[in-house]
């Protein structure tokens, strides 16, 4: 009790002014963590509405505050001085040690201006020769299963882990698809296993003790061994060259006194694990919504015919010619973005433009799936609208009301990079197939999970086109 009410006193008073949803004594909302993941769900999305545009969570001694107000996100995600990456991220740090998305200071500054390169539009626009031949497979993969329910997380995600591959180590063959796809199957075991224990902290204190822990363990050992392989091949083959900037390990190694071995591997756990479901959610939920709204579908098929026909593979100079493609995207990444949270822990005072004082130590979530949903911000926010995005209604709206990439210093460095894999997927798949819905949008149902998820999946059915 003693431990309690010293740890009360320490969370400075003014914390207890912003609104907070009843909870115990003492103990506040930490039972929440006992609730089925369903409820805590549907709870959470229900107090981002009722409680706009801030409120607060008391778990035991700590504070967790949720922002929704576009300019009080901006205070959050448009610095870089006075606070890190939350323990939200202890899974990534765990991962890759302190990569490009839990970096901060000094260090981050120069790496993040180094891999800028890699990710620079000139570059770019080499890839799509390769984005072109990996959609190339993907296309044979859905002709196999015509006209059957398809779960698309399935196909998707082996192609963008093989443009991820691509990417980061050049053109590398050792690689077999058996070992990709145990590198798959073992990350989502460590996914799975770090949201598991980020949900129910209290595991962490049994954790060495849990049949769990070699589950872990051994699939961590797994994409070890991948990743060594794929560097030593990729070394072997690439790295006696000049530098290769579109190649990402040679650009790493180009700067040792920036990147020794060990931040090399850090970097290439960090690009696997931060583009390979991100890109891979977001065009599996894409094609559901194509697959849903038949007129988009059509109206995007004759865009992308008349700028390219019904054979060309497109390049990214095609893109500055499709607008409803951009338009539909971005209308998929308010209502679906794969990131669904950004957290921030502060390591000093802040006073929201809300009027609220967070003290140092306050963690902070922005909660990028309910600002994008929120009825404030986005009016009928569950309506699919691509004219939202129409550059005079663009214009209205605060631009941290559509954050999918976040904004700011930290924004995705490599938003370009996966918005013309998005692209060149869109228009290769829709000149090939018509998309049927299978999964329909009213009756999904979100679920917890590291990436935006639904229950069951996403399946749809492609056509001859
Ligand atoms: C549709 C696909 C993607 C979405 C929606 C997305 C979203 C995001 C978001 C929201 C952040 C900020 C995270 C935070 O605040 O902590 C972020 C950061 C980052 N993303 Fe992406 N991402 C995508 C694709 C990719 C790809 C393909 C890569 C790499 C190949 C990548 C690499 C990174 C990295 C390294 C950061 C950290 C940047 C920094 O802190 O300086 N992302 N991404």
């Amino acid at each position: 009790f003693t431990y309690f009410k010293k740890c009360e006193k320490r969370d400075i008073k003014e914390l207890y002014e912003i609104p907070c949803p009843n909870g115990l004594p003492l103990i506040g909302n930490i039972t929440e963590i006992f609730k089925n993941t369903d409820d805590l769900w549907n709870i959470s999305r229900r107090r981002a509405v009722d409680y706009y545009p801030i409120y607060r969570l008391k778990m035991l001694n700590e504070n967790v505050v949720f922002l929704l107000n576009p300019e009080d996100c901006k205070m959050i995600l448009g610095g870089t001085e006075g606070l890190i990456k939350g323990p939200y991220y202890d899974s990534f740090r765990k991962l890759s040690g302190n990569g490009l998305v839990v970096n901060h200071g000094e260090s981050w500054r120069k790496r993040r201006k180094l891999l800028t390169k890699h990710f620079h539009f000139s570059t770019l626009s080499n890839y799509v020769d390769m984005f072109n031949r990996e959609i190339n497979h993907l296309i044979e993969a859905l002709q196999k299963n015509m006209d059957q329910c398809v779960d698309v997380a399935f196909y998707v995600r082996n192609m963008t882990f093989n443009i991820i591959n691509d990417t980061l180590f050049g053109n590398i063959s050792a690689i077999t698809s058996k070992e990709s796809r145990e590198y798959l199957e073992s990350m989502a075991t460590v996914t799975e296993v770090s949201l598991l224990k980020a949900l129910k902290p209290h595991l962490n204190v049994l954790w060495p003790f849990l049949k769990l822990k070699k589950v872990e363990d051994d699939a961590l050992k797994k994409m070890d061994g991948y990743i060594s392989k794929a560097i030593e091949e990729s070394c072997g083959k690439h790295c006696q060259n000049e530098i290769d900037i579109s190649n990402m390990l040679s650009l790493l190694r180009s700067a040792p006194l920036l990147f020794d071995s060990t931040a090399i591997r850090n970097e290439i756990d960090t690009f696997i694990f931060a583009g390979q479901d991100t890109t891979s959610t977001s065009l599996s939920f894409i094609l559901m919504v194509l697959a849903n709204y038949p007129k988009h579908q059509e109206t995007l098929f004759k865009e992308i015919s008349n700028v390219i026909g019904d054979r060309r593979t497109p390049t990214s100079v095609d893109f500055t010619s499709m607008e409803f493609l951009d338009r539909f995207i971005k209308e998929c990444l308010r209502l679906y973005p794969p990131f669904i949270m950004s957290q921030r822990l502060l390591l000093k005072e802040l006073i929201t433009t809300t009027g609220y004082r967070l003290p140092a130590g306050t963690i902070v979530f922005v909660s990028i799936f309910d600002i994008q949903r929120n009825p404030n911000l986005y009016p009928d926010p569950e309506v699919f609208d691509p004219d939202r995005f129409l550059m005079e209604n663009v214009v209205k709206r605060h631009p941290f009301t559509y954050i999918p990439f976040s904004a700011g210093p930290r924004n995705c460095i490599a938003q370009k990079y996966a918005i013309l894999t998005i692209k060149t997927s869109i228009c290769r798949i829709l000149q090939n197939f018509q998309i049927e819905p299978v999964t329909m949008i009213d009756n999904i149902e979100f679920c917890i999970d590291a990436m935006l998820q639904v229950k069951n999946g996403i399946k749809v059915k492609f056509r001859k086109r």
